[in-house]
């Protein structure tokens, strides 16, 4: 079946966003044929598969708003599921068939193998080794699509455009530079070849959308009547600014309200850095307080004011200035989507790869100021607080369940900083060479310690 679009990363998010939007058009009648085929790379997919098969492709979406209200709607826009470690030559075949215009991801940071030390492609995970062993079967999203572009160079097919969808910043760069590194150590002239003639549009992507939940099955089944295995709970807010970049063609995204534009940075530096970032802000420093929702924590009055004066006086300074958006109600409106007590999105998610996540959303905004002469007085508090709580024992000595693909490192690290109170700065291929930045440590050392004396809400008093 045909569908034009290729996506792998059929998660929560790409389910209540990308499906939401094809699903739009084919509702207005512009979809002119385009739908979407799921792919799962990941073990853990065959769930998906199995569950997406079982209702004929078709989920629930629940948008929950502030004040209580909730709409749900069925989702038919993904009409096939591929479940690559059951049968990749499928997956290839997919992408490689003309009528593949576009294959895009929701792979999340770590499916990029960025090497955080160099920023160079990382070819040390064990599925990337195995992938480049010569004539290896493909089993990751790099092997997989690598092997789907030979094939239509071979034959002569026009490339489809790889749409990126994870939140990093120049998501279509990275991919395009993570993706050719790859492929020339298999073949360098493929490499090459795929480094310039296949297109990898950035794009900023947003709505806050929890992983879902027994309680949420139970609840859509109560109150809409509808029995469905893997429904998805999002909040109303939806944004989407792509770069129109796509010679093999696309759908007419913008009638379903994604916005096209030439330039995705300033958008995206807006997103990753007041609303990821802030993210991070909340969720360690939550934690520590006890709060399991990200909600309780964005209604802690010190909670919301460290992240508006986080977002005011060292995020915006690091900003341009973005087409069409008010800053500051745009910031009003971050607080107000992070207390919305009704999308239950949960601290858990958000402290989830911190390691991904600290180096590529704050610390950004941290060198910047540091290279300018601005303060990074809160950003340095947020990443000590990422320290206390990587410690693995919350306030009330209960522990912390550190989910995160470094979490050995980073938590030998955190025990450390007890003697060393810089120690867990002392992971260069994170941070850098800010453990020797006086101005950054007097900061941080300050938090960390009020941290571990003082607890959280005495810290955040005195931010
Ligand atoms: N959830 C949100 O609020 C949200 C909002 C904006 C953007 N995003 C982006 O979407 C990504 C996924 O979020 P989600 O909520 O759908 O998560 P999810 O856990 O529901 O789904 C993640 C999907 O990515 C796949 N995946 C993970 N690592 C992979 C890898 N190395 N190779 C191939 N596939 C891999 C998983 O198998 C799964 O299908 C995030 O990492 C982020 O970049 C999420
Ligand atoms: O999904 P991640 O790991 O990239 O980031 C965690 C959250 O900050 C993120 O999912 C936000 O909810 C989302 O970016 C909102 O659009």
């Amino acid at each position: 079946m045909s569908t034009g679009i290729v996506h792998i990363g059929v998660g929560g998010f790409h389910r209540a966003h990308q499906a939401m939007v094809v699903d739009d058009l084919r509702a207005l009648g512009l979809a002119d044929g385009w739908a979407i085929c799921g792919v799962g790379v990941l073990p853990g997919d065959r769930r998906m598969r199995d569950v997406l098969r079982q209702q004929g492709f078709r989920y629930t979406l629940v948008l929950k708003h502030p004040d209580g209200r909730q709409s749900a709607r069925e989702i038919t826009s993904i009409t096939d599921y591929l479940f690559a470690p059951d049968d990749p030559q499928a997956v290839i075949e997919a992408m490689a068939s003309p009528q593949t215009r576009i294959v895009s991801l929701t792979i999340t940071e770590g499916g990029y193998h960025v090497d955080r030390a160099t920023g160079q492609f990382d070819a040390t995970d064990a599925r990337i080794v195995a992938d480049l062993v010569p004539e290896a079967v493909p089993q990751t999203a790099f092997g997989l699509i690598t092997e789907a572009l030979r094939r239509r160079r071979e034959r002569g097919v026009i490339p489809f455009t790889v749409l990126s969808c994870d939140n990093i910043q120049g998501n279509g760069e990275v991919c395009r530079r993570m993706l050719s590194a790859f492929a020339t150590l298999k073949d360098p002239e493929l490499g090459a070849w795929i480094g310039t003639a296949v297109c990898f549009p950035n794009s900023m992507v947003d709505r806050i959308t929890p992983a879902t939940t027994d309680a949420d099955r139970t609840a859509i089944a109560a109150r809409f009547g509808v029995d469905d295995a893997w429904p998805v709970v999002a909040e109303p807010f939806f944004q989407w600014v792509i770069e129109d970049d796509f010679p093999a063609g696309r759908p007419p995204f913008e009638a379903a309200g994604v916005q096209m534009v030439t330039d995705v940075e300033p958008y995206e530096l807006m997103k990753l850095r007041l609303l990821n970032a802030s993210h991070q802000g909340l969720c360690y420093f939550g934690r520590l307080c006890g709060y399991h929702f990200v909600h309780e924590a964005a209604q802690d009055p010190l909670i919301a004011r460290l992240l508006r004066r986080y977002m005011d006086s060292e995020a915006t300074p690091t900003l341009h200035p973005v087409p069409g958006v008010d800053l500051d109600r745009y910031k009003d409106t971050l607080i107000e989507r992070f207390a919305n007590p009704h999308v239950r999105d949960t601290i858990a998610r958000l402290c989830a790869d911190s390691s991904d996540r600290i180096p590529t959303w704050l610390l950004p905004v941290v060198r910047h100021q540091l290279a300018t002469g601005g303060p990074v007085r809160l950003s340095a508090a947020i990443v000590a607080s990422w320290a206390r709580y990587t410690e693995g024992v919350d306030e009330k000595g209960e522990p912390i369940d550190v989910v995160d693909r470094l979490r050995d490192r980073v938590m030998a690290h955190a025990t450390r900083q007890r003697d060393t109170p810089l120690a867990f700065l002392h992971q260069r291929d994170l941070f850098g060479d800010l453990a020797s930045n006086a101005r950054f440590t007097a900061d941080y050392l300050w938090a960390l310690d009020s941290l571990i004396r003082r607890g959280a809400q005495a810290t955040l008093a005195d931010l």
